[in-house]
């Protein structure tokens, strides 16, 4: 029986979720990619102190209202402030502190003038040609305030975003457990890149996207090579997994003599789900094989990459799929009892259909630019909106 799109993830979450419930504090350097498992606070403020946004003067913006190049306002230079040794006095009216970017703002100044704009008008005074602004005084906390939540548990964390984690004054984040996933393909044909092809053999595409799918996941792999037809060599190849959190097959999960991988699970775990309501993907299998959670993606290229994206990301980082609403530059067909994710191309701010968007043309998830959700039963129609995720 064939389970919505929303049941296999779900059933597939709770398979994981006891391995992915704990954390653990990784150092900023090894962060990238990996998935902050609790909200992070900033620990000190940022502007800590109340500073310049540029190189120049800092003063009163009340005795620089009239300045221009003719009328230039002019003041005395009393000080410097500069990042790490503060002016130690106070700015009072006709008066001016040289301050560079970063400094700390001297008491009884509220407005900065830009070296740009100055003159110098000799006997330590300087001249402003047009008034400061207070806008280019970056006031304490304006970016963050020590204790506010600024960082959120799921987030991924992108260079980005580590950077912030940085500047919040963190040097270990908590982040989730990374799972090791085993990944196998199987089929009689299966041969790997770098060796000679008899006809009716294929290159193992499936291992190569899915290597690199798991990574930017953030988890590691445990590559377990290729395993033929038979169940005893299935079982084997599994079994030097020892250890993994998830198995990942790929291939034999169909309805042909040879499509063992189901069988398995029957003799040796369970099966929590056969058959989605996808495609590409409708034969995806998901279970537990010896107590280890396993996904059974279709041997087809683009199935199970598609798969991949659509049920298997978002267990592994937590996250939803993230989609994006485009203009349709044509029809786009429904599925009866299917969500569709047809290989989008963006042409002229729409999206229109690849040509070929047969399960085994892994050319079409290369050359396009997005998946294009159609829901069951519901074409869309030239000119509508239709919702895409990035492929
Ligand atoms: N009678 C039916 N036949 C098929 C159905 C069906 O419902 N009834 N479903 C089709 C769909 S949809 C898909 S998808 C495939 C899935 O089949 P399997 O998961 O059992 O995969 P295989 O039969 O092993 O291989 C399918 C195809 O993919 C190539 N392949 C396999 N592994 C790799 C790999 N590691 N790298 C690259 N390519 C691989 C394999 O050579 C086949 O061409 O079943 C349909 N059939
Ligand atoms: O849906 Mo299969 O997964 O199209 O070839």
């Amino acid at each position: 029986m064939h389970v919505s799109l929303d049941e296999a993830r779900s059933s597939f979450a709770a398979l994981l979720a006891s391995r992915l419930a704990a954390h653990e504090l990784a150092p900023l350097a090894a962060c990238y990619g990996r998935i902050l498992a609790q909200d992070l606070s900033a620990l000190v403020s940022h502007p800590s102190a109340t500073d310049s946004a540029l190189d120049g003067v800092a003063c009163r913006e009340a005795d620089t209202l009239q300045a221009s190049p003719d009328t230039p306002a002019r003041l005395r230079l009393i000080g410097e402030s500069r990042a790490g040794a503060a002016f130690p006095g106070a700015v009072s009216t006709g008066e001016a502190v040289r301050i560079y970017t970063g400094a700390p703002l001297p008491d009884g100044a509220d407005a900065i003038c830009p070296v740009e704009q100055l003159r110098d008008a000799g006997e330590g005074h300087t001249e402003l040609l047009r008034p400061a602004s207070p806008r280019d005084v970056r006031h304490a906390g304006s970016d963050f305030r020590a204790g506010e939540v600024v960082l959120r548990a799921g987030q991924l964390l992108t260079p980005q975003r580590v950077a912030l984690a940085a500047a919040l004054g963190h040097a270990r984040l908590p982040v989730r457990p990374r799972l090791r996933v085993g990944l196998l393909s199987t089929g009689d044909e299966v041969v790997e890149p770098g060796e000679r092809l008899q006809e009716g053999q294929v290159y193992n595409s499936n291992l190569y996207g899915l290597l690199g799918l798991v990574q930017q996941s953030g988890h590691e792999t445990l590559m377990l090579g290729s395993a033929p037809d038979s169940p005893r060599a299935l079982s084997q190849a599994l079994e030097r997994a020892g250890g993994a959190d998830l198995l990942l097959t790929s291939g034999g999960v169909s309805m042909g003599r040879y499509d063992l991988v189901r069988d398995l699970l029957i003799e040796d775990g369970e099966v929590a789900f056969w058959k989605v309501r996808m495609r590409p993907g409708g034969p995806a299998l998901c279970g537990s094989w010896r107590g280890t959670p396993l996904f059974g993606l279709p041997g087809n290229p683009v199935s199970a990459l598609v798969v991949f994206e659509v049920l298997v990301r978002p267990a592994l980082t937590g996250l939803p799929t993230r989609t994006v609403r485009l203009r349709a530059g044509e029809n786009f067909r429904a599925l009866p009892d299917k969500t569709a994710f047809w290989r989008g191309v963006l042409r002229e701010g729409a999206v229109v259909e690849y040509p070929k968007q047969a399960s085994s043309v892994l050319r079409s998830l290369s050359e396009s630019d997005v998946l294009v959700i159609v829901p069951e039963g519901q074409p869309v129609r030239a000119g509508e909106e239709v919702e895409v995720m990035l492929s």
